[in-house]
């Protein structure tokens, strides 16, 4: 039998992050420090009581929190704050490249400009690029629970400077808001030149993640774990070579999963399907992409082998250019020794 890799070897294993939104790197002490500089009234006394309130039942329970607690990005400089912080704690387990989610129109429909969200995300991708040699992208996210109306018209206040975002995703409430609504909105975005991917089969059934392939075309399916459900789709989704960025600290937390050990994770692999692991919002979920890879050695016994099959995943399932992913398989490469 072999042994298991050790924690400094899954932290140094070169690595992307391709599901990672950026509003749920908040931690609390950055919530009350925001909170206090802007002037917004927190209704939580304390880092501690907020921290408490991390415990959820489902999806929707996590979202009313983020959503809530959001309001305190305010600023450009909030935006960059934030972003500066996930790099940095992200860097420190392996992180090389990442393509990061955020939520216009939570931001928007709250008086932020686009710009500033932009900006500050930027900003601070720029800073990484140059000071960690960390490559990146942005991806905005429609809101699925919101009408199509408003990701239509936050994809084309966005489409004035299409050069700044990777791609389009779709996120929040998934059951009840099929993949089918966004068709249009999807179609607009590929015909701007932008990737597309979607959260589908977190919460709801296989037929969004079919929807998703379908309708939307996406490249990526995000999260995607209910696909383990249905053997025809799994085949699809190997023959295709679809990557799923599944995300299992959120799996649990929003009790997708009862418990780690009982994650579809390995019958996915073990199906031919190309897997990789995220973190989704590590502030909020018990861990950032480091803790993922950790957790999963702990729950499902992942050796180092399979380790190092998801970090290539990640790399090569990303949108980067050819050269770069060459270059960080070469880490990989190094890394093995
Ligand atoms: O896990 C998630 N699922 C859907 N929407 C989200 N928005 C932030 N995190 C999530
Ligand atoms: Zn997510």
């Amino acid at each position: 039998m072999t042994s298991l890799p050790s924690d400094e070897a899954l932290l140094s294993l070169p690595k992307a992050e391709l599901h990672l939104h950026i509003e749920g790197t908040l931690e609390p002490e950055l919530a009350f420090e925001l909170a206090d500089r802007n002037g917004v009234a927190l209704p939580y006394a304390s880092v501690e009581e907020l921290a408490a309130r991390y415990e959820f039942s489902d999806l929707q329970s996590f979202l009313d929190l983020y959503y809530a607690t959001m309001a305190v990005l305010r600023t450009e400089d909030d935006f960059a704050e934030l972003t500066r912080r996930y790099l940095r704690t992200a860097a420190e387990q392996g992180l090389r490249h990442v393509e990061l989610f955020f939520d216009p129109q939570a931001h928007v429909s709250r008086g932020v400009a686009l710009e500033a969200v932009v900006d500050g995300i930027s900003g601070a991708l720029a800073e990484a690029e140059r000071d960690l040699d960390i490559s990146s992208g942005i991806i905005l996210c429609f809101l699925r629970d919101q009408p199509v109306e408003s990701a239509d018209a936050v994809l084309s206040a966005a489409l004035t400077r299409p050069e700044r975002l990777l791609g389009v995703g779709l996120d929040s409430a998934e059951v009840g808001y099929p993949p089918e609504l966004f068709a249009g909105v999807f179609a607009r975005a590929k015909d701007a030149g932008l990737h597309t991917v979607a959260h589908a089969g977190e919460e709801g059934p296989p037929a969004y993640i079919r929807q998703a392939l379908d309708l939307l075309g996406v490249e990526r399916v995000d999260h995607g774990i209910r696909a383990a459900e249905d053997p025809q789709l799994l085949a699809r989704l190997a023959a295709e070579g679809v990557p799923l960025t599944v995300c299992p600290l959120s799996n649990v937390r929003l009790r997708t999963v009862p418990d780690l050990a009982d994650h579809p994770l390995l019958a996915l692999d073990a199906a031919g399907v190309r897997v990789t692991i995220n973190s989704d919002d590590p502030a909020y979920f018990g861990g950032y992409v480091g803790h993922n890879y950790l957790a999963v050695r702990d729950a499902l016994g992942v050796d180092a082998a399979t380790a190092e099959r998801f970090a290539r995943t990640s790399i090569d399932g990303s949108f980067a250019s050819d050269a770069r992913k060459a270059a960080l398989q070469r880490e990989v490469d190094a890394w093995r020794g």
